[in-house]
């Protein structure tokens, strides 16, 4: 016993509040028909002759049932309108559709036998069968496919009602723009906003129903096409009174993100802006004048589109395209700009759902599809949380509209303040049946919302952002000397603008580049500053620098011409002090020449009576009368210095007889004396004027550096014993110089430590002390006490040293010539005091005789000549 079958089970969804007739294609609205469109009913013919078979079966359309579906539409003016487009299969399904499937079956076996799933149904999947029929004008009926019944107890049909229309698969372009598009082109053109949005899972005909083919023409041309005949036709010739821009762009997936690109130019980083309205800044709108234009421009567009080819769909459309045409008045009357513009059109093409086994996508293929599932269910959201904020009140609107581009866009029309339009289309296959009754159970709610307060004050100023936009372009266009092609196709004067917006639009964009030429300005202006104070203060440095070293010039200067006036001043001092230094080289060749005679002659006597101290004496004696005779020139005595290394050396050197002890100590203490006196007159006179002071120490040092060289010379080669000679030599060198006494212990100390500095301390100390006089003649007599027991090879010894001193003073030597030069005065004296025939006959008797006699005579003669001159001397000086 075979169990009965049980009986299919309807649900309804969306029942109408009364009866109504079934959809009835609108064969009065059809235009003419194309060859496109004979393609399309022809191919949905057998679909069409395909009845539902569910129940309840569709009713015969007739003219009255139009009438009626007029009659409904107009009374659902105030609902969100839905429209359900079915697309017809493919032609490979179709020919696998069974006709039992489609259209009710009087035979009961037959129809049995349709309810049992089969296995090539089974296996092919989605091309099986139908599952989606129109049940009605405004209802469809979707069957559960035998692949997919769990329980076949349970219903397997749904009837969908409600629809503002069904659109069977027959259903031409022209019909859905009859159907769907003039209630919403009308309202336009009478100046209400409107949006059209195509809905639907992927490849069920969305992009087919917006643009159509050129062949067959979609919702968007047709439009284009509407609104111009209907200008052309209301102005009659004359000029429009209103022109139209269009935008074009489509928020696609950019990573993670999704942004916005404008399919009329190239212009990157669009901004979506929301504050009073939604706009989007930086997209274009390019004013059209006619349809041709405008068709063309979104052809241009669509080549722009972002598409890719998917299992479902060889050309998917993999962004949500949204298109704007907005009509701006000419005349810039706020009342009929309210009244007449202030609409804008849009026309939404969304990318449709996908699932990824159906459409096999990897990688960002799989990213566009989760951008475009997630933008379809934020969209359905949006329109879920309207109808029920619409249903509660209380219930606060939930703003899912944040959650993507394109909600945000379409802010104003998901809110409900303005009119929307939804075409859903759909796959009727078995294999679609998924995608069909998700889409069906989603938007069959959609169907209460309505529209109970539309704020259309949010159009007009819209509409005078769009006009600002929409002039600011222009005037960019005109600046660029580039006119659009769109104006120039047809006509020059298609767009006229309004003057004020015009200036404002040109008085913002001067005070742009008035700022920006004011901000380039302070720039300048604060790096010249720095460049100016950074220079300025180089210059300063480099003025003080070059001031400084002027300066020190002028010091320099000013110490030259001090040391040139010191200079000046000390020659004038030497001339005043030394006045017979100015003597002329003859008389100092004479003084050499006196000198050198007179010692010649002390050394010859010397030779012819080694042992005498008649000669010494002499020599002795002559220093005693210099030194006593010139008081008051030292440098005349100091001069004197070669004169005694030269002969009084060698005369002292022979002081080794107590006679001639005494003789010295009678005749060469007291004028040492007497020189000591005479000197420290100089020390005093030192101390008067630092200056002076300093240039005869200075002098002095130059002194006591030639006489320590001397020194040094007679310490080297009389380092062992110095003899009397040396400190008889060293007593009239310090006599000579102006700090007699400082020179006395110096040459005592250059003798004893020669390099110890002679301090100008010592001379302030013991310059005016006549308590160092006794002290250093005692130490002079100790040492020519010293000097007295020298033994006889000494005396040799010395006796050849001064032999060959004595050539060395007849030498071109530094040191002899400057002491010769300096014994002028004396060399003088001693020539004029010599001159005579007493020299003559001495050097007669000295030839003549030979002897010890005659020389001891001659000696003797010497001496009392000196004893006797000095007094003439003086008086011939004074
Ligand atoms: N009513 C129709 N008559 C004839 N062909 C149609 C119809 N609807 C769609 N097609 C064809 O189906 C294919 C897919 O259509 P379409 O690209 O418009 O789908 P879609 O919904 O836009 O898909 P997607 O969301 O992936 O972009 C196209 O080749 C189109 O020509």
């Amino acid at each position: 016993m075979a169990a009965s079958p049980a009986p299919p089970t309807t649900v309804r969804r969306n029942p109408p509040r009364r009866a109504r007739p079934p959809p009835t294609p609108l064969r009065s609205a059809k235009p003419k028909p194309t060859v496109s469109t004979l393609l399309d009913e022809a191919a949905a013919a057998p679909a069409a002759a395909d009845a539902p078979s569910i129940s309840p079966p569709p009713p015969t359309p007739t003219p009255a049932s139009a009438a009626a579906l007029s009659s409904s539409s107009s009374s659902q003016d105030e609902r969100l309108k839905v429209y359900l487009r079915i697309r017809p299969l493919p032609g490979p399904e179709r020919q696998r559709c069974k006709p039992s499937s489609r259209l009710p079956n009087p035979n009961p076996k037959a129809k049995e036998q349709a309810r049992k799933p089969s296995k090539q149904q089974d296996g092919a999947g989605a091309g099986a069968g139908v599952c989606l029929v129109a049940t009605g004008a405004n209802s469809v009926a979707l069957t559960v496919p035998q692949s997919k019944l769990v329980d076949l107890k349970r219903g397997r049909t749904e009837v969908f009602d409600g629809f503002s229309a069904v659109l069977p698969p027959e259903s031409s372009q022209h019909d859905i723009f009859t159907e769907v598009m003039n209630p919403l082109v009308d309202e336009f053109l009478g100046g209400k906003s409107g949006l059209l949005v195509a809905m639907g899972p992927t490849g069920s005909g969305k992009t087919h129903t917006v643009f159509g083919t050129p062949r067959n023409p979609g919702i968007v041309p047709l439009t284009l096409q509407k609104i111009f005949n209907i200008t052309d036709e209301s102005d009659g010739g004359n000029q429009p009174t209103r022109f139209f821009s269009l935008s074009m762009f489509e928020i696609l997936c950019e990573g993670k993100g999704e942004r916005i690109l404008d399919l009329l130019s190239d212009a990157a980083d669009l901004v979506l802006q929301q504050s009073t309205s939604t706009t989007i800044k930086g997209l274009k709108e390019v004013a059209i004048s006619n349809s041709m234009d405008a068709e063309s421009l979104v052809s241009h567009g669509m080549l722009k589109r972002s598409t890719a080819a998917t299992n479902a769909n060889s050309e998917s459309s993999r962004s949500q395209c949204i298109i704007t045409i907005r009509a701006i008045p000419k005349n810039n009357d706020l009342q009929s700009e309210h009244q007449i513009s202030g609409s804008v059109l849009t026309i939404a093409d969304l990318a449709g759902a996908e699932r990824k086994k159906c459409t096999g996508n990897k990688g960002s293929r799989l990213l566009e599809s989760n951008f475009i599932n997630n933008t379809s269910m934020v969209f359905g959201l949006c329109l879920r949380a309207l109808l029920d904020h619409q249903k509660k009140q209380k219930k606060t609107l939930e703003k899912h509209f944040k959650n993507s581009l394109l909600t945000r866009y379409l802010r104003d029309y998901l809110e409900g303040r303005k009119r929307m339009t939804l075409i859903l289309n759909v796959k009727p296959g078995d294999g679609d049946y998924s995608d069909t009754s998700f889409l069906l159970r989603q938007a069959s709610p959609y169907m209460k919302i309505r529209y109970t307060s539309l704020d259309d004050s949010s159009d007009l100023v819209t509409q005078k952002r769009s006009n600002a936009s929409l002039i600011c372009q222009e005037n960019r266009k005109k600046r660029k000397v580039h006119k659009p092609e769109v104006l120039t196709a047809k006509g020059k004067d298609t767009i006229d603008k309004p003057d004020d917006i015009e200036v404002s639009e040109r008085d913002a964009f001067l005070n742009l580049e008035l700022q920006r030429v004011s901000r380039s300005e302070q720039i300048m202006k604060n790096l010249f500053r720095t460049l100016w104070a950074v220079s300025k203060q180089k210059l300063l440095e480099s003025e003080s620098a070059a001031k400084r070293t002027r300066e020190l010039l002028i010091d320099k200067d000013i110490q030259i011409i001090e040391l040139k006036k010191e200079l000046n001043d000390l020659k004038s001092r030497s001339h005043e002090k030394f006045p017979i230094a100015a003597d002329t080289p003859v008389e100092r060749s004479d003084a050499v020449t006196v000198s050198q005679a007179a010692l010649s002659s002390v050394s010859q006597s010397d030779q012819t009576e080694r042992g005498s101290s008649d000669a010494a004496l002499d020599a002795v004696h002559i220093v005693a009368q210099v030194v006593d005779k010139e008081p008051g020139s030292s440098g005349s005595c100091s001069e004197q210095i070669p004169a005694h290394d030269a002969g009084v050396a060698h005369a002292t050197s022979h002081l080794d007889h107590p006679s001639d002890r005494s003789f010295a100590e009678l005749h060469i203490l007291p004028c040492m004396k007497s020189e000591q006196a005479s000197l420290s007159q100089f020390s005093v006179c030192g101390k008067k004027a630092p200056v002076e002071q300093s240039e005869e120490a200075l002098s002095n040092n130059i002194k006591v550096e030639d006489i320590q060289h001397n020194a040094d010379i007679e310490a080297m080669k009389h380092h062992d014993c110095p003899s009397f000679s040396q400190q008889a030599i060293s007593a009239v060198v310090d006599v000579s110089s102006n700090q007699p006494f400082l020179e006395l212990q110096g040459m005592g100390a250059v003798q004893q430590n020669p390099e110890e500095p002679v301090c100008e301390s010592d001379l302030n100390d013991h310059g005016d002390s006549g308590d160092m006089l006794p002290h250093v003649l005692n130490e002079r007599e100790s040492q020519m006490e010293a000097s007295v027991v020298l033994s006889k090879d000494d005396r040799e010894a010395e006796g050849v040293r001064d032999k060959k001193e004595d050539l060395c003073a007849s030498r071109p030597c530094k040191t002899k010539k400057t002491t010769s030069r300096r014994l002028r005065p004396v060399a003088g004296m001693m020539l004029k005091e010599f001159s005579g025939t007493e020299l003559d006959a001495a050097a007669d008797t000295k030839k003549q005789g030979g002897g010890g006699e005659a020389g001891a005579g001659r000696s003797d003669k010497l001496i009392r000549l000196l004893k006797s001159r000095p007094e003439s001397i003086m008086n011939r000086r004074s």
